[in-house]
C-alpha cells in the first residue's frame, strides 16, 4: 500500500466472528500483519531542491490534458456529423468492420509507443461507446 494517507484505522480481533461490535469488518491479527507489513512509509525529502519540480511536472500533464480534451471533442462532433450522414442515408450506426479496423489500428500504433493493450482496449471502447450514443440520439432526433 502506497497510497499517501496519514492514517489507517483497522479493527482487529484473535476471532472476528465473535467480535461485538463490527464483526464483518474485523480482520485477525495475521491479516493485520499482513496489513501493516505491505505499508510504505514514505518521508518526503524537504530542503533539497529537486530539478524539475512537482508542480512544473503537473503544469505539464494539465497542458496534455486539455489537448487530450479538445481531441475528443473533435472527435466526437466529426462522429456526430458522421451521425447525421448515416440519418440521412440510411445506414446502420454501428460499423463493426470499421469499428475492428479502428482499434486493430490504434493498438499497433500505441504498441510502438510503449501503450498497453489493456488500457488501448479500454480507452478505445470507451470512445467508440460515447460515439455510437452521440450517433443515436442524432438517429433518434
Ligand atoms: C464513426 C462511426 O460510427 C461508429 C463509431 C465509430 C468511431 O467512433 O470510431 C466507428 C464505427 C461505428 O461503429 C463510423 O461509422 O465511422
Amino acid at each position: 500500500m502506497d497510497l499517501g494517507f496519514d492514517g489507517l484505522l483497522v479493527e482487529s480481533h484473535r476471532c472476528p466472528t465473535k467480535a461485538w461490535s463490527d464483526a464483518k469488518q474485523q480482520v485477525t491479527p495475521s491479516e493485520l500483519k499482513e496489513i501493516t507489513d505491505k505499508i510504505v512509509l514514505r518521508e518526503p525529502k524537504i530542503g533539497e531542491k529537486p530539478r524539475v519540480t512537482l508542480d512544473e511536472l503537473r503544469q505539464k500533464i494539465d497542458k496534455l490534458d486539455d489537448a487530450v480534451l479538445s481531441t475528443l471533442q473533435k472527435r466526437m462532433e466529426i462522429s456526430e456529423a458522421i451521425g447525421t450522414y448515416k440519418k440521412e442515408n440510411n445506414i446502420t450506426i454501428l460499423q463493426t468492420r470499421r469499428y475492428d479496423e479502428i482499434m486493430n489500428n490504434r493498438k499497433e500504433r500505441g504498441a510502438k509507443l510503449g501503450l498497453s493493450d489493456e488500457f488501448l482496449t479500454k480507452l478505445f471502447e470507451s470512445i467508440h461507446e460515447e460515439s455510437v450514443t452521440r450517433q443515436n440520439k442524432i438517429m433518434n432526433q
